[in-house]
């Protein structure tokens, strides 16, 4: 298998995940790290046997040896780190959320296609073979045609974990954090609502109102086995229900190695060495000459933009470069 020159910019939490990832991915090479501090980037550098150390940004996207870099700094900077890179020839790999607006994703989208360069929006679960192979039974019609989706994913982020999550100047929060992994995108306001309310004393319920599902039998289910980020067994199909008579329900299991659930040694997420998978299929398509993967297209990053955009109009959800951006305040297409 050909190699992949690996450039890792910022050294956190997932930038080291991303690492020692890499070293259990057939062809990857850690070629380069870099930190807005000499220092950091060369104990990043020491830590996981990378060959050379940059203290800026600037000196990692301005390495022409660089096949690939992937982009491991807070939300807020996504835009600007994916600019820098793509400006300077390089092929990128963006950690999720791709930028903060869709007018940022926008940017970057036109960069990379005006240049012809790969550039992704990683979502690495989309990758694991689990994912792979649910996709592939939905496909195959295995429990008929899916009307309805509802995911659900949630944390206990302690500031104390990563004091990024609360910093609204690094655009902290669920909606980018969280949100973003779960992807529902809208379709259709005529034929599905949505609702969620919230009750005194904070307890919260999710509706979901559909008037266009014709029998119980189409709505088609995805269950985890295990609660955790990263399951390796779904159960998809039918809802268990004693009405049903023509219930089709499928098994999907795909273990990660090692299995989950449970921090891999390491690691700083649960399910961080399933990023290989990740890692494999960007390489992948930059083998075969792709400026998008196709399982992760850069229409999808936008649309999804666009979704968090009226979402955060919706719920008054403002970072300090809205004004700048022209992301709609609160109320104002929903009066
Ligand atoms: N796919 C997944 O499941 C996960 C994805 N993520 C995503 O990865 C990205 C990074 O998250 P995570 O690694 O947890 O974050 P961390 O805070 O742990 O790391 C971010 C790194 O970005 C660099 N950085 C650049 N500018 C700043 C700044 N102003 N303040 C703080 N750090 C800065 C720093 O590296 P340096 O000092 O070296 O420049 C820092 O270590 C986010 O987009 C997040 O959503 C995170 C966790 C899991
Ligand atoms: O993407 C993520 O998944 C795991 C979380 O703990 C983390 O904050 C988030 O960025």
């Amino acid at each position: 298998m050909a190699s992949t020159r690996w450039g890792i910019m910022g050294t956190g939490a997932i930038a080291n995940d991303f690492a020692q990832a890499l070293k259990t991915t057939p062809g990857a090479v850690l070629h380069a790290a870099a930190s807005r501090s000499q220092a950091s980037a060369d104990a990043f550098a020491k830590k996981h046997g990378i060959a050379r150390s940059f203290g800026s940004y600037e000196e990692l996207a301005a390495d022409g040896e660089v096949d690939i870099v992937y982009v491991a700094t807070p939300h807020a900077f996504h835009r600007d780190n994916v600019l820098l890179c793509l400006g300077a020839g390089r092929h990128v790999l963006c950690e999720k959320p791709l930028a903060v607006s869709a007018a940022q994703v926008a940017e970057c989208v036109a960069a990379a296609r005006e240049r012809n360069l790969f550039l992704m929006e990683g979502m690495w679960t989309r990758f694991f073979p689990v994912a792979r192979a649910i996709r592939k039974a939905v496909a195959e019609g295995a429990i008929g045609k899916v009307v309805s989706v509802s995911a659900s994913l949630g944390f206990k982020l302690e500031p104390s974990f990563n004091p990024r999550l609360y910093e609204p100047a690094l655009a902290g929060g669920a909606l980018f954090d969280v949100t973003a992994h779960a992807r529902l995108l809208p379709s259709g306001v005529d034929q599905q609502t949505f609702a969620t309310l919230e009750y005194e004393g904070g307890a919260m319920a999710h509706l979901e109102l559909a008037a266009k599902r014709r029998d119980h039998r189409e709505t088609g289910y995805i269950r985890t086995g295990r609660p955790t980020q990263c399951p390796e067994t779904y159960t998809i199909g039918d809802e268990p229900d004693p009405m049903l008579l023509r219930a089709r329900r499928v098994e999907v299991e795909e273990p990660l190695d090692p299995p989950n659930p449970g921090l891999a040694p390491g690691y700083n997420y649960v399910g961080s060495q399933g990023l290989r998978f990740e890692a494999e299929a960007v390489q992948q398509a930059l083998h075969e000459g792709r400026t998008e993967h196709p399982e992760m297209r850069l229409d999808e990053s936008l649309a999804a933009a666009r979704l968090f955009d009226e979402i955060r109009a919706q719920i008054g959800l403002r970072y300090p470069w809205d004004e700048d951006q022209g992301v709609a305040r609160l109320g104002a297409s929903h009066q």
